[in-house]
């Protein structure tokens, strides 16, 4: 465990109430002097999660203790592959149901509502694009998001008259936003048809169209290419900006190191570390259960020549199909078994 910070930008927020200076830089220097704690109490936590627990038959894929996630900062949450990340996510918005525990928005539970119930409320999150919503235009697209993310229901929500009164100051809302994530000349084209990068884009925009105070972003930046990375990251941080809490997942860690003001680290469903970015090299549970493991990490000297002498091995095969008495074969030598 690194050694905790003195907390003094804490204790100053809370005695100086930092008169007159945007909210999300005082979140940021709030977070900034926490101690490195699992389930650290936030000074100002727009969401907290208790004791929530999602069983699929014997996995336990989700086991929150206590996690506090700080208004108008913007947290990342990372782990190894099946962590619990996407499920935690599912659960906070309505899409899934836990075995048990709370969580709530500003106070108030959110446990047993339906996404766009949840998103009335404040809290949206992003998801993939459906094949259907893909034959929608984009504009379409974005009306849906003014609709509270009704999601697998949109088809309800395209029904004339369920939303006529207020589609003129949606569509005007949907093109300030098409504008400043640069899709308005696309607003026409069906949501099939864009690149991977920019159906994020959307995804991102259509989840503002409904105002939310929390917004949620599941690997806002997988299967985008460079040049939109910073574009996206620019529009991350913008959200952060403009006051919202931000959670986001995500596996790049030069683009969590980039924008998270804190980070949160699941492993088997649990949380096994928080704290700000350049506390997570320093863990040794992170390294061993996320880092190491990691697809991106880097290979050892001796993962190197294992998987050169494999590769030998399988060239070696492909060559000599029916050299069966090969040596250096374990299983053919008699002696391994
Ligand atoms: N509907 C489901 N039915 C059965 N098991 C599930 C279901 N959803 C998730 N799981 C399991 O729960 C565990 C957590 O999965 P989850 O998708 O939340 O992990 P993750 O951290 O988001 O992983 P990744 O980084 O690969 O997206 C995994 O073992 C997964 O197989």
């Amino acid at each position: 465990m690194p050694a905790e910070p003195t907390p003094t930008g804490a204790h100053a927020l809370s005695t100086t109430g930092g008169a007159g200076a945007a909210p999300q830089r005082l979140a940021q220097a709030a977070l900034r002097d926490l101690p490195w704690e699992v389930g650290i109490a936030k000074p100002d936590p727009a969401i907290v999660v208790d004791g929530v627990v999602r069983t699929f038959g014997g996995l336990t894929a989700v086991s929150v203790d206590h996690l506090e996630i700080q208004r108008g900062g913007i947290t990342g949450l990372i782990g190894p592959n099946g962590a619990g990340k996407t499920t935690l996510f599912n659960l906070l918005t309505g899409f899934d149901q836990p075995d048990g525990g709370t969580w709530s928005f500003d106070g108030r539970p959110l446990g047993k509502l339906a996404p766009h119930q949840v998103a009335r409320l404040g809290v949206v999150r992003t998801f993939q694009l459906t094949k259907a919503l893909s034959r929608l235009t984009v504009l379409q697209n974005m009306l849906l998001g003014a609709q509270g993310q009704k999601g697998e229901s949109f088809l309800r929500a395209l029904v004339p008259g369920t939303w006529r009164a207020q589609e003129k100051a949606n569509t005007e809302k949907a093109m300030e936003l098409l504008r400043r994530f640069k899709l308005d000349a696309k607003k026409d084209d069906f949501a099939g048809t864009l690149s991977g990068g920019q159906r994020k884009l959307l995804e991102m925009a259509r989840a503002l169209m409904s105002d939310p105070q929390v917004v949620m972003l599941d690997e806002p930046m997988a299967g985008v290419n460079p040049a939109l990375t910073q574009s996206l990251l620019g529009h991350v941080k913008d959200l952060r900006e403009q006051g919202m809490t931000v959670v986001f997942v995500e596996h790049d860690m030069d683009v969590v190191r980039d924008i998270s003001d804190w980070v949160v680290v699941m492993a088997a469903g649990k949380v096994i570390a928080e704290g700000p970015p350049e506390s997570i090299s320093q863990n040794q549970a992170v390294v061993d259960a996320y880092l190491g493991a990691h697809h991106d990490a880097a290979l050892t000297i001796e993962e190197e020549d294992r998987v050169l002498a494999e590769a030998e091995e399988s060239i070696s095969r492909e060559e000599h199909p029916d050299d069966l008495r090969r040596p250096g074969r374990p299983d053919e030598k008699g002696t391994d078994r």
